[in-house]
């Protein structure tokens, strides 16, 4: 029976600055290498061997992935990017402050922002030297594909070809898989995974560096989820 987890990264310096990332590409704090560090012993521990891993092309996500495959001792697996896994596109709240943004719109707006799942944040100017267009990592693309903002629906739009083209394959010829990506691209994952609804979606949120892992019968059908959490598994 394969099995699928979904671990979102470590702590980065960012979340521990409370500002909005999105596809800024800031790297783990220290927490969050240690947090992910531990990620990797539990799942060695429960005896987790992984056949490859998917990731971002975000680095927070993907130090997540190499410190948890280096606990595993299972560094030489196949790890495979895709810029479809990156968090989701927070436009022009990039680098901005929760905190200082909730104080100058109102925790409603915030709230929409962060979780809704239709509503986009504002956009990022095309000559915004943030614009994801300017950087060599996304240079393979199509102008028109790269967000200037997204909503989680736009998100899971972008989340769910790689899931079928990439990953879904690889678990119905019978592989154990990995994911490290983010809060939101993962958010909108499991939504589709577990047929979450619109309106309940905007209640889950993914912990930092806990694996959600997925128990699976031979046609992908979910079997057992849970999270793989230090004090042990629970239920999800
Ligand atoms: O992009 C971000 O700021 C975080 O990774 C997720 O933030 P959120 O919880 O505000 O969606």
């Amino acid at each position: 029976m394969p099995y699928l987890a979904l671990i979102r990264h470590g702590e980065s310096q960012w979340n521990l600055e409370n500002r909005f990332t999105g596809w800024t590409d800031v790297d783990l704090s220290e927490k969050g290498v240690q947090q992910s560090r531990e990620a990797g012993r539990r799942l060695h521990g429960g005896g987790y061997t992984f056949d490859l891993a998917f990731t971002s092309y975000l680095r927070r996500a993907i130090r997540t992935l190499w410190l948890v495959q280096d606990h595993m001792d299972r560094m030489w697996i196949p790890d495979l990017k895709d810029w479809r896994l990156n968090e989701r596109h927070y436009g022009a709240l990039q680098g901005e402050n929760k905190a200082a943004f909730e104080q100058l719109y109102g925790a409603e707006q915030l709230h929409q922002w962060r979780r809704s799942y239709a509503v986009r944040p504002p956009l990022l100017e095309p000559d915004d030297p943030r614009h994801a267009r300017f950087e060599a990592k996304y240079a393979h693309l199509d102008v028109g594909q790269i967000p200037a903002s997204e909503s989680l629906a736009d998100t899971v739009h972008r989340v769910l070809p790689c899931w079928r083209e990439r990953i879904r394959p690889r678990l119905l010829a019978g592989d154990d898989v990995l994911v490290a990506a983010h809060g939101n691209s993962l958010r909108g994952l499991v939504k589709y995974l577990e047929g979450i609804s619109d309106e309940d979606i905007p209640h889950l949120n993914i912990p930092l560096a806990v694996p959600r892992v997925y128990e699976l019968a031979e046609d992908g059908a979910i079997r057992r989820r849970f999270y793989l959490r230090p004090e042990g598994e629970e239920a999800v």
